[in-house]
């Protein structure tokens, strides 16, 4: 499936995480998410208890296309490392699956951390390109937030390795930080021609998650049922900000590039 995932009237994407076990989970959770309209959906496989069964990812995914309207689906798997859950997978049984996950229509995006050794990265860039799906790499860190210029350098080294979309989220511990982060956005997307995604984790973060789109994060992750990062607040009131702000002012000309 190839189609330009992010229009520019709709940014900023919401893009909300499912985060159930089961299949079962996942299905009730979804039914009560997609009537809140979010943008995007994330699967974080890394809570789902089968993430060893290939054939029960696959039948999962099939049944999050049913339910879900054809939003478009993130597949994530997040390691221990970075904030996610443990799994049972080694890192080669990830590469594994994800390059398999990659012939499914039924997944637009692929989340792959960018810590991982460049082959790895190579392998599910070969199989994002060859079944036409965007590659989003990504780096976590829950305790703080680099200077500017090692955001920039980050999301640069991302793009480097053949990122669609460069993705980052960190946890600031001063205004500063989140600052730090926005401006590092901004001057990274004048920089360079991907799609990116920052974020800036926690209560003091917040601001990111709602004004992002202002410097240049195409998606902000929003809370539809269950949370999957620290300071992610719900849909509605993410939605209404976002509203409200586009109402009420032209920023048009600050977001293009
Ligand atoms: O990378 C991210 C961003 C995130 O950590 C957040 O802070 O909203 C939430 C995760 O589910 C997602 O994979």
């Amino acid at each position: 499936m190839e189609r330009e995932l992010f229009n520019k009237e709709q940014i900023p994407y919401i893009c909300t995480p499912l985060t159930g076990k089961t299949t079962d989970e996942i299905s009730s959770e979804l039914t009560n998410i997609v009537s809140k309209q979010p943008d995007m959906l994330e699967w974080r496989v890394d809570f789902f208890s089968d993430i060893d069964k290939t054939d029960k990812v696959l039948a999962t995914l099939k049944e999050i296309h049913s339910l879900s309207n054809g939003l478009p689906l993130l597949f994530t798997i997040r390691s221990h490392k970075e904030g996610g859950q443990e799994i049972s997978l080694v890192e080669n049984q990830v590469v594994d699956l994800l390059c398999e996950v990659c012939k499914s229509d039924f997944v637009d995006l692929i989340d792959f951390e960018a810590a991982n050794p460049l082959e790895h990265i190579q392998r599910v860039k070969k199989a994002t390109m060859q079944h036409r799906k965007k590659l989003v790499l990504s780096h976590h860190k829950f305790d703080t937030t680099p200077s500017k210029s090692d955001i920039i350098k980050q999301l640069a080294k991302m793009s480097h390795f053949g990122a669609d979309v460069a993705k980052v989220a960190f946890m600031p511990n001063t205004h500063e930080d989140v600052m730090a982060l926005l401006e590092a956005t901004k001057e990274t997307n004048e920089l360079l021609d991907i799609e990116l995604i920052t974020i800036s984790m926690g209560d003091i973060g917040v601001m990111s998650r709602v004004l992002g789109w202002l410097y240049g994060s195409v998606l902000t992750f929003a809370v539809g049922e269950k949370s999957s990062a620290p300071g992610q607040i719900s849909i509605e009131a993410l939605q209404g900000m976002i509203d409200l702000i586009k109402k009420e002012n032209s920023f048009e000309k600050i977001i293009s590039k």
